[in-house]
């Protein structure tokens, strides 16, 4: 082999971060063979998305270099436009795509722009056969004039992948993925895990930042794993068990969460008749006191629709809902709260965090009247309580006064999981609950959420992960177009009945 073809395709040099006293990247170094996807695994703060963030020049590191094509460049002088220069590209969770745009229009924007003629004219049969040409250089499935909406999720990514290395040669750069199959559903998961695959195939490097770690098993050749900010090994993730990799990633095994079983000859605690509201409806459901129930469905099938409504952000247009066999009317969120329910919404960033209070301020909110006596409130008992919420649901945080966003993504949701949970709802909503959470914290939350309903609550989650709703749930609703189309049993409970459900595959079986 020549020294071109041994030299890594990056190395990553003595990078370190501190912000204050927490040090979230502590001297991390390792070498990236080329044409390789290398999964970067970790806990929730445990450092990768600074990482990611310092190679992309958007946040300063301390110390630290980088070895890309050639060149040494040092990573507290990072920007944004060195790191695109140096053939570091980054599509993120949520993709800057435009989905009422063309592809064609979609794979212009924000790179070299579109083609101009004279007086900045847009060229726009250039820019179609151009936007054809990279769609056929990356496999993808799409025709340059159709909506990029129309286009399926994993097939949206691609666009905003194959947008992110347009301007790079075959296999030249760094491709960097930041969990890209979030709220992606399984199907769509395995078409956009072959891509990736294709892609470094054909000589392409990629960084892949993920929770799951069944995507690990299928794409990543090697794995790096940071723990507290240090790189604690680097594995060929197929060599080993899950349960190995998850020792790995959090430092200890963790138990399995099956439901506990919800019988359905315990007593019904909420029933709802004939809801309509919006996209949703008529809905028909009745839970019994200790069932966890999912709620599947592709994108847009109703899944939260459903949920806001119940929980009063979405209004009612007819239908009827008793909790403990008295009528509730849940035109608000307010109303929703005093009758018992208690709501964890999928955007979490808009519809729930308070991002610049503390972390105590953010899980009391749900809480306020408990620390009012007597005229005085009770900042001593709050703490307290908010430091004990700290252990239990394993939020990684300096202290409890931290402002929320100085936390990383999972451990913020893990605060909002928390601040539900405590008030002992009667009907617990779960929207994505474990989005951006890792294995350990996962099965935590899951583990919440079965104490939270033995007490005689009942649970609803909606989750794009099939393999979740299938391993905690006592039985599975699939929404199709907003209705009820079927319900898959616990003895008959795997992803793929889910999945197939969901896509119409098959028959329809509604209870
Ligand atoms: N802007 C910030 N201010 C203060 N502390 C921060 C900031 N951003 C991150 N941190 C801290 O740095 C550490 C690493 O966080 P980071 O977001 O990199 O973790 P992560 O591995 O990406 O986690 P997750 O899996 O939850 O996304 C955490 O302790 C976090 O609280």
């Amino acid at each position: 082999m020549t020294d071109e073809a041994q030299r890594p395709a990056l190395a990553v040099r003595g990078v370190s971060k501190a912000f204050g006293t927490n040090l979230a990247v502590a001297d991390v170094t390792f070498d990236l063979a080329a044409g390789q996807v290398h999964a970067l695994l970790g806990g929730n703060g445990s450092g990768k998305s600074t990482l990611i963030k310092m190679l992309a020049g958007v946040e300063q590191a301390d110390a630290g270099t980088i070895d890309i094509a050639g060149s040494t460049l040092s990573l507290p002088d990072m920007t944004p436009a060195k790191a695109a220069a140096a053939g570091l590209s980054f599509v993120h969770q949520q993709r800057s795509t435009f989905p009422e745009l063309t592809v064609a229009e979609n794979l212009a924007i924000g790179g070299p722009g579109f083609p101009r003629g004279a007086g900045g004219r847009i060229k726009w049969s250039r820019a179609r056969r151009e936007a054809g040409e990279i769609l056929e250089r990356f496999g993808i499935e799409a025709h340059p004039d159709q909506l990029l909406g129309e286009l399926g999720q994993a097939r949206q990514t691609m666009v905003a992948i194959a947008r992110a290395l347009r301007t790079q040669g075959e296999g030249e750069g760094i491709l960097i993925l930041d969990e890209p199959t979030v709220s992606l559903p399984h199907t769509e998961v395995a078409l956009l895990l072959a891509a990736v695959r294709r892609q470094a195939e054909r000589g392409q490097t990629v960084i892949l930042v993920t929770h799951r770690l069944e995507e690990v098993f299928a794409v990543a050749d090697n794995a790096i794993l940071l723990r507290n900010g240090r790189l604690v090994d680097e594995v060929a993730p197929r060599s080993l068990t899950r349960n190995d990799l998850v020792e790995l990633i959090i430092g200890r095994a963790v138990e399995e969460v099956a439901p506990t079983g919800g019988a359905a000859d315990a007593p019904v605690v909420l029933e709802v008749e004939g809801l309509t509201a919006g996209p949703v409806g008529p809905v028909d459901l009745t839970l019994h006191a200790g069932e966890v129930v999912g709620i599947a469905g592709l994108v847009g099938s109703g899944r939260s629709s459903l949920l806001k409504s119940l929980f009063g952000f979405l209004p009612a247009e007819a239908g009827a809902i008793r909790l403990d066999g008295r009528s509730v009317k849940l035109d608000s969120p307010r109303r929703a709260m005093r009758a018992g329910f208690a709501f964890v919404p999928e955007n979490r960033a808009e519809d729930a965090a308070f991002p610049e209070l503390s972390l105590t301020e953010n899980m009391s909110v749900s809480v306020l009247a408990r620390y009012f006596k007597g005229g005085r409130f009770l900042v001593r008992r709050e703490r307290r309580d908010a430091d004990a919420l700290l252990e239990t649901y394993l939020i990684k945080a300096q202290s409890v006064s931290d402002a929320l966003n100085s936390l990383s993504g999972g451990n913020q949701q893990k605060a909002i999981v928390a601040r539900w949970l405590r008030r002992d709802p009667k009907v617990v909503l779960l929207d994505e609950p474990t989005q951006g959470v890792d294995v350990g914290a996962r099965a935590e939350i899951y583990g919440l959420v079965q104490r939270a309903v033995q007490a005689g609550s009942v649970a609803l989650v909606a989750s794009s992960d099939s393999e979740e709703l299938a391993a905690i749930c006592d039985r599975v609703l699939v929404l199709r177009r907003g209705r009820i189309v079927g319900e898959i049993p616990r003895d008959q409970l795997t992803s793929n009945r889910i999945e197939r459900l969901a896509h119409g595959d098959g028959e329809e079986e509604v209870a």
